[in-house]
Order: C-alpha cells, then sequence, then structure tokens
C-alpha cells in the first residue's frame, strides 16, 4: 500500500511540475502582452523626477515611498514581468528555480568549495519579477544583531541604533502575527509582512525541546534579543507570499506612479560624467532613453547594480578598460563580495515520515485544503526552526546567559528543515543545486527508505571574499561572480564545529523519538579518510558546500574616503551627482541573520534620505555639491 502511495505521489508531482513549468510559460507570455499593449497605446514621459531601477526587495519599497509625494513623478524599470498568483504558493518556492522567473546566475568554478557540484559550480537564483529575489526566496522574516549594524558605521561616531537602524526595521514591517502588541520592536504599517507559520510539523517540537533541554533560549529574535532559538516569522499573508514587490503593486493606481515591466535598463546616462540625468533601457528590442530630474537610483540586487554601473564606467579603472568601457569614476565596485555558506545536506535521517514531506505536498487533500482553507502543508517556507548562535556557547559548562554576555554577535546559524535533498527521489532538488550525478548516484540513492532531514549550519560572518566582474561591454552578458568560498580556512572551522553540534543536538531524547539517526554513509571523495575525523569533515565541506542565497557587498556603503566604498551612508555613488544604489549589494558585511528584512530596512532608509536629498539639492546646488559637502552647499 505504502509503495503505491509512494509512486502516485511521485508520478503526482511530476506531472505537477510539468503543469507548472506550462503555468509559468503562460504566465510570462501574459505579463508580456500587457506590457507590449501598455507600451503601444500609452505615450510614456520621457522626464520623471525618480527613475527606480529594479522592482526587487529594496527597489519596490523606495519606488513606493517616493510615490507617496503626489508632486513627485516616479518610474520603476524592471526587467521581469508581473509574476501571476499561482507563484506565490509558499511551497512551491524552489520550483521557481531556474525558470523564466530566475536570472539564473552561476558562480565560476570554486578552487576550494563546491565539489560535489556540477564543475564546481553554484547556482545562484534571483528573482527576475516585480518583487525580485523576494519572490522566490524562503520568505524568512530575521533582522540580525545590533553589533552588525554598529559595525557598518564605524565612520560615524554618534551611530545610535535605536534610532538609525531599529526605527527603519520598524516602518518596514506589517507585523501580522504573535508580536502584534509589542510595539517597542514591532509595527504593522509597513511594506513587508512578517507572520506566524500556519503549519509545522513534529520537528519543530523536537527542536525547541532539546534546545530548552540544553539550556538555550527560544525567543522572539526579532526583539531586544537577536540570538536564542526560535520559529522564525514569514513573509506571508492568508497563505501566499506577500513581499514588497506585492505592496508596490498596491500602489499601481498612484498617477504619479509608472511600472514598466520588461524593461531592461542597459546604462546609466551621465551629464559631463559626474551628474546623472537619466538611463537608457530596452523594451521589446526598442532602445529608449528616460530622464530623471532628482535622482537615478539603483536597486538591480547584489549583481545587476554593480552590473549596471560597470557597463556605465563606473567601477575599476583597470577592468573597464580591459573590457572596453571608458571609466568616468574609478571606484570598487564588485569587490567585497560576501555569501552565507552552509553544508550537512541529509545528515539527519528520521524513520518516520514527518507531515511535511514531499507526499504530503503533493496530496490532493492538503493541496485542496490550501485552496479553501490557505492552510496545511503547502504553507509551508521549507525552515521550521532557526538558531542564531556563537559556536563558543555551545559547550555545556558555559551558561548560555553568561556566554551571550561574553560573545555578543553570533557567528553561526542553524536552520531545521523538516525535507531533505534526496526526498523528492532526485526529479527537483539535485538539478536546482546542480548536485553532480555520480554523487547522487553513489551517496543520494543510499538514503531511499529512509526520512533524511536537513539541519544546516551556516557561517554568518565569512571571511571569504569575493568579486564580480564583467566579462565584456555587452549588457546582455552575464558577469563573472566569484564568490570565493572558503578560501579563508576560519568559515570551514565554524562550518564543522556547527556539524558537531547538530550530530549532539539530534542525540537528544526528542529527536530519538522520531528515530533520529546520524547519516553514517561515507561522502564520495571523503571515502580514504576516518569518518568523523575532523581531516573527513574538512573534506565534507569542501564538497558540500551549499550557498543559502544571501550575497551582499559588491557596492559597499562606508565613508567616502575609506577607499573600498562605493557609496556613501547617504547612498550616493560616491563623487557622482544624483545617483544613489540601495538593495543587498551596499550591505559592507553581511549580518546575522537572512537577509532580507536587512535590505528592505535599508531601502526604507534610503527613501528617506533621498526623499530629503532631493528637496535640498534642487537648482544649482548639485553643481557645487561637487566641491562641497552638501549640508556646506545647501548653505551656500
Ligand atoms: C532562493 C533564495 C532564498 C532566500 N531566502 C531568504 C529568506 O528566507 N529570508 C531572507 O531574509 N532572505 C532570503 N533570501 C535573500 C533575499 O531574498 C535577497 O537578499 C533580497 O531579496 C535581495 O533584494 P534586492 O532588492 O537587493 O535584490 P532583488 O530582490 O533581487 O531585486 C533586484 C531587481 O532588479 C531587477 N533588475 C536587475 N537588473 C536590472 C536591470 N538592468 N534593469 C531592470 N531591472 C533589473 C531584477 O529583475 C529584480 O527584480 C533568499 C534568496 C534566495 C535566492
Amino acid at each position: 500500500m505504502f509503495v503505491m502511495v509512494k509512486y502516485f505521489s511521485l508520478a503526482a508531482f511530476f506531472v505537477g511540475l510539468i503543469g507548472f513549468l506550462f503555468y509559468t510559460n503562460l504566465c510570462n507570455f501574459s505579463n508580456k502582452f500587457y506590457a507590449y499593449i501598455e507600451d503601444f497605446y500609452y505615450e510614456l514621459d520621457k522626464e520623471y523626477d525618480y527613475i527606480v531601477v529594479g522592482a526587487g526587495s529594496a527597489g519596490s519599497v523606495i519606488a513606493s515611498r517616493l510615490s507617496e509625494d503626489p508632486n513627485a513623478t516616479v518610474l520603476v524599470l524592471e526587467a521581469g514581468g508581473f509574476g501571476c498568483s499561482l507563484l506565490d504558493i509558499p511551497a512551491i518556492a524552489p520550483l521557481l528555480h531556474g525558470t523564466i522567473f530566475d536570472w539564473q546566475y552561476k558562480t565560476i568554478p570554486q578552487n576550494y568549495a563546491c565539489e560535489a557540484f556540477e564543475n564546481k559550480v553554484s547556482f545562484w537564483p534571483m528573482g527576475k519579477l516585480i518583487g525580485g529575489t523576494g519572490r522566490l526566496n524562503n520568505m524568512m522574516y530575521t533582522r540580525g544583531h545590533p553589533e552588525d549594524y554598529k559595525s557598518w558605521y564605524t565612520g560615524l561616531p554618534d551611530f545610535d541604533y535605536h534610532r538609525d537602524i531599529l526605527t527603519y526595521f520598524k516602518k518596514a514591517e506589517n507585523q501580522a502575527g504573535i508580536y502584534l502588541n509589542d510595539s517597542e520592536y514591532h509595527s504593522s504599517n509597513g511594506p513587508l509582512t512578517a507572520n506566524d507559520l500556519t503549519f509545522v510539523s513534529e520537528l519543530y517540537e523536537a527542536v525547541v525541546t532539546t534546545a530548552r533541554d540544553m539550556g538555550f533560549p527560544v525567543r522572539d529574535i526579532n526583539s531586544q534579543f537577536s540570538t536564542g532559538f526560535s520559529q522564525p516569522q514569514v513573509n506571508v499573508k492568508s497563505g501566499s507570499r506577500f513581499s514588497t514587490g506585492h505592496h508596490l503593486l498596491q500602489q499601481y493606481y498612484r498617477p504619479n506612479l509608472r511600472i514598466k515591466t520588461f524593461s531592461y535598463v542597459e546604462k546609466i546616462m551621465f551629464k559631463g560624467n559626474f551628474e546623472a540625468y537619466g538611463v537608457k533601457h530596452r523594451l521589446f528590442n526598442k532602445l529608449y532613453v528616460t530622464k530623471a530630474r532628482k535622482a537615478v537610483i539603483l536597486s538591480a540586487g547584489v549583481i545587476g547594480s554593480p552590473k549596471l554601473l560597470m557597463l556605465s564606467g563606473i567601477g575599476d579603472e583597470t577592468h573597464l578598460k580591459h573590457v572596453g568601457i571608458p571609466p568616468i569614476k574609478n571606484l570598487p565596485v564588485g569587490n567585497g563580495l560576501q555569501d552565507h555558506i552552509s553544508s550537512g545536506f541529509d545528515l539527519i535521517l528520521l524513520d518516520k515520515l514527518l507531515s511535511v514531506s514531499f507526499y504530503s505536498l503533493s496530496s490532493l487533500i492538503n493541496i485542496l485544503q490550501y485552496f479553501l482553507q490557505s492552510r496545511g502543508p503547502l504553507t509551508t517556507v521549507g525552515c521550521e526552526a532557526l538558531a542564531i548562535l556563537n559556536t563558543n556557547c555551545l559547550n555545556e559548562t558555559i551558561k548560555y546567559k553568561d556566554c551571550e554576555t561574553k560573545y555578543r554577535k553570533p557567528d553561526f546559524e542553524l536552520i531545521f528543515m523538516p525535507i531533505g535533498i534526496s526526498t523528492d527521489h532526485g526529479i527537483h532538488f539535485k538539478n536546482i543545486i546542480n548536485l553532480r550525478k555520480d554523487v547522487w548516484d553513489e551517496y543520494f540513492t543510499k538514503l531511499s527508505g529512509s526520512y533524511p532531514i536537513n539541519i544546516l549550519p551556516i557561517v554568518l560572518h565569512p571571511k571569504s571574499v569575493g568579486t564580480v566582474r564583467l566579462r565584456d561591454n555587452i549588457p546582455s552578458t552575464t558577469p563573472i561572480i566569484d564568490p570565493n568560498y572558503l578560501s579563508d580556512q576560519s568559515d570551514l572551522d565554524i562550518l564543522i564545529k556547527g556539524i558537531k553540534f547538530v550530530k549532539k543536538f539530534v542525540e537528544a531524547p526528542a529527536f530519538l523519538n522520531l528515530g533520529a539517526k546520524f547519516n553514517k554513509i561515507p561522502f564520495p571523495g571523503c571515502t580514504h579518510l576516518e569518518f568523523d575525523s575532523d581531516e573527513y569533515w574538512r573534506c565534507y565541506v569542501r564538497q558540500v558546500s551549499f550557498t543559502l542565497y544571501h550575497p551582499v557587498g559588491t557596492c559597499r556603503m562606508g565613508q567616502e574616503d575609506a577607499g573600498e566604498n562605493v557609496v556613501d551612508y547617504e547612498f550616493k555613488v560616491i563623487g557622482m551627482n544624483k545617483l544613489f544604489v540601495a538593495d543587498a549589494s551596499v550591505m559592507p558585511s553581511l549580518v546575522s541573520a537572512n537577509i532580507n528584512a536587512a535590505v528592505v530596512m535599508l531601502a526604507e532608509k534610503a527613501a528617506d534620505i533621498i526623499k530629503n536629498y532631493s528637496r535640498l539639492s534642487t537648482g544649482f546646488c548639485h553643481v557645487r555639491e561637487i566641491f562641497f559637502k552638501l549640508a556646506i552647499c545647501t548653505v551656500l
């Protein structure tokens, strides 16, 4: 009987996958048709106050905030389409990887990591539609640690976390869950929904019971505490994903806001090589130049923004000349790339099926429950619990509270997922992570008959730093992405400590009740090493090095004169006028959390600054700004 259910579910999933791919193409086609008709019938203004490039997590917020002023005209140029509502079923997020809604970026082959992946290449999905990557991410809402932000603003001596950061987290948040009454740390008027999970499996209870037994706190990590164990809040409303892109679409009726989809921006236009006055963008193979009176704001993401700056002549002079672009400003664009790296696929095997499983996701009852009640396994985001900790606090001899005071900033995260890579029997997951076929055959197929789950340790503050560079001067060419994973040995050490902690964690009684066993099958490429030795895990981590999809830092924000920054603390491109960058690319370093909430917080901050900045820098002031700071300029 079970075998029949299994094969029926497999067949249902396979048919569903094909149906879904058909649906995505149909959706994109109808989106394109709408954009075509709109472009054909409406004569668009050729000049706006603001042009926002990219309607992703950050750009959607900036466009929405700037267009709150009815006297300001705002144009949003987005390379993708609007999307369709079925894409917003939380559990199907992984199906969007590799589709037309994904830029489908890939890293170059890694020297120190990703050995179990085809050509040692890591796949980097990024959203190409309204809502951007916030439309295909895992929706977890986490803010990070105050110390993260303090380290960004070392150049501002009067930096205050509550005033300069928490204010914007609250402004950005639309709390719809259990923290609705905590007005000190939460708020419910912002564009980004934060809600409780409505469905979890038995895994969650096992995690919190074990965490408490081991002396760890279980609490809201988006409050005065930023560490401990927690059930993540998610960007989900009435059972559907609700990203900042959805919020932007709700503002579509504003007469001063125009959202142009399928508009790929190829170049920023400059007056006198210092002042942005518009952009060149392509829509259905026609090139347009649209002007911006007050500012051009790049929110094209961690790859799109540095790429566009470089294509426009802003970047490392030597590199730009090498690819045939005349440089207009020498800035370290594309340096400082960091990403959260993790490891540990299918290391925990259960002897029972959890209620959030591959089978339950494709069951007819659960599909009906989702469409009729907006509840059930299809609302799952793939992660049921997380922990943000410091590796020094994993030792049982130290009380967590004392340890937390001593080591303020966390250095690793754990995410608890009720499914593994092999749960879908190789239909989809192995492809979206680019797993080598021989590794699949030799290792993962052996797990058939057991029920793997993933507890992934993540390096929160990797020391390995990489780059984004252009291949050539053609706008449609994908850039060279090299995160340089695990080039710093200390990142590897944290992952090894993390895996060892996971091994200990699942020995607890609550996990034994689920029949949890640590997977002792030697991993291909490491079979010559003694299982569980440090050498074995070092080898394993270099094989299984998996992105958590949080790249940042390619247009670093910081002090103007530090030499390593691209934008100043006001998001303005250093030495340029009327040109801003605000998205994940400006983060000077990774935060101790999944990063979307921080990206949206930054967008709120940027919108506030840009509104104010543009108010001050009208008239001829902007000319004087080249010689004087804005404050001096406005007095003159
Ligand atoms: C699979 C996955 C899972 C994730 N899960 C989580 C999670 O659970 N929680 C979390 O906090 N974070 C998560 N993240 C990370 C988070 O979603 C991103 O860091 C965040 O969305 C980045 O926002 P952004 O505004 O910088 O860029 P994006 O949201 O990527 O926006 C960039 C936009 O610009 C457009 N664009 C790019 N170039 C151009 C151009 N030349 N012209 C016009 N438009 C252009 C793009 O199409 C896109 O819409 C995840 C990421 C991924 C990939």
